[in-house]
């Protein structure tokens, strides 16, 4: 029986080739800030409150204008028709059967946009790699805004790919006729010699205004790890800013990104939404991302586990099992919608017995 997102990844991991199960759990470097990212959920304790009436809680929220089911979207991640044929299709689908979220779209991915956005899912996003080829970059956000999309993920964090070592040593390449779908011409094969050939690695703040002239979209930049960044977010224009360090699989090193939530949310104060990805796994983990400063938080890797266990049907049972989680999480800590989530929700477990005062 799979009960916990860990389940599912155990599954997975018998039914996927090792190398591929590499590529997709492995990070860059030791994998230190792999490792950090879950780690860190358990330096935080819940403060349940109780008798506060909480009854069935409210988990809808809404970002950007846009209701949501629950604060937690579905992370970009490249070349799902690796795990399973349908690939980002049954992903879309299977999100969709379990609540009204965003999928937000890799420019990797395997499957067409306009297929996608014709699969009667939910809300699409798509995540952009600036590629060195700008024409071609822009080809791309203009077919998803025509199809429908409703924001664009500007991924930062990655002028070529982090050194993973899991890849390097089984000399990981994609097999042939996985490729990406909305690139025309291109043939990846070994995922690092492709970004290094094809990402754009020079970058500057500029490129939101290029792709605000570009897409009247909402555009979110994601790879934020300090305030410094943030502010610099906010003040170039961006709508939103993920906290991500990719998933441990860029730069090894970098703290985990519930660590560094705090101060961001502190930086950016309301002014836009604060989204989170990296190593959430349960529902309370959700619940301390949004008590940290977190509006809304990405899943990675256990979509990927979803779908090589069941296809559509395994995304929408790891959804539902992080949903149901922390729909019990929020009951059993008397809080009834997300805005009675605050600081006073979590207690660090390295902080001594508080210093006076109550929440
Ligand atoms: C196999 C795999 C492929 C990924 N592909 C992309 C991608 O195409 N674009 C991107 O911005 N992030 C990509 N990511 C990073 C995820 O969007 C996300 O930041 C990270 O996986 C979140 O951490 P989690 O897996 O611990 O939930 C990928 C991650 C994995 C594991
Ligand atoms: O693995 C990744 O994190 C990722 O973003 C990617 C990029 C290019 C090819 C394959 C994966």
């Amino acid at each position: 029986m799979r009960l916990t997102l860990g389940d599912f990844a155990r599954s997975a991991r018998t039914r996927l080739d090792p190398t591929v199960w590499d590529f997709f759990a492995g990070g860059a470097g030791e994998e230190r800030t792999l490792a950090a990212n879950v780690e860190a959920f358990d330096r935080w304790w819940l403060r349940p409150l109780v008798l506060r009436g909480a009854g069935r809680p409210e988990t809808a929220t809404a970002i950007l204008g846009r209701a949501w089911d629950a604060p937690v979207a579905v992370a970009p991640l490249a070349f799902q028709t690796l795990v399973h044929p349908l690939g980002e299709l049954a992903t879309v689908r299977g999100t969709a059967a379990a609540a009204r979220v965003p999928v937000v779209i890799s420019t990797l991915a395997g499957r067409d946009i306009e297929e996608l956005a014709a699969a009667g899912g939910g809300p699409l996003w798509l995540q952009v790699y600036c590629l060195r080829d700008r024409s071609m970059t822009r080809r791309l956000i203009e077919r998803a805004e025509a199809a429908g999309f409703e924001a664009l993920v500007l991924t930062v964090d990655a002028p070529h790919l982090g050194r993973r070592l899991r890849d390097v040593r089984n000399d990981f390449r994609l097999p042939p006729g996985i490729v990406p779908a909305n690139l025309e011409g291109h043939d990846v094969g070994a995922p690092a010699a492709h970004a290094r050939a094809e990402f754009a690695p020079d970058l500057d703040w500029s490129v939101v205004d290029w792709l605000r002239s570009v897409s009247a979209l909402p555009i979110l930049l994601k790879g934020i790890l300090t305030d410094t960044d943030a502010v610099r977010a906010v003040e170039a224009g961006a709508d939103g800013v993920v906290v991500s360090n990719h998933g441990g699989r860029q730069l090894d090193g970098v703290p985990a990104t519930l660590d560094v939530l705090p101060e961001i949310a502190a930086a950016v104060a309301g002014r836009v939404p604060v989204l989170l990805d990296g190593g959430v796994r349960r529902g309370r983990d959700v619940l301390a991302a949004l008590a940290l400063g977190a509006d809304a938080v990405l899943l990675g890797r256990p979509i990927l586990h979803g779908l090589a266990v069941g296809a559509a049907q395994g995304v929408t049972d790891v959804l539902t099992i992080l949903l149901d989680d922390l729909t019990d999480a929020m009951a059993l800590a008397g809080l009834r919608t997300l805005a009675d989530i605050g600081p006073q929700t979590v207690r660090s477990v390295a902080a001594g017995p508080p210093v006076g005062g109550s929440a």
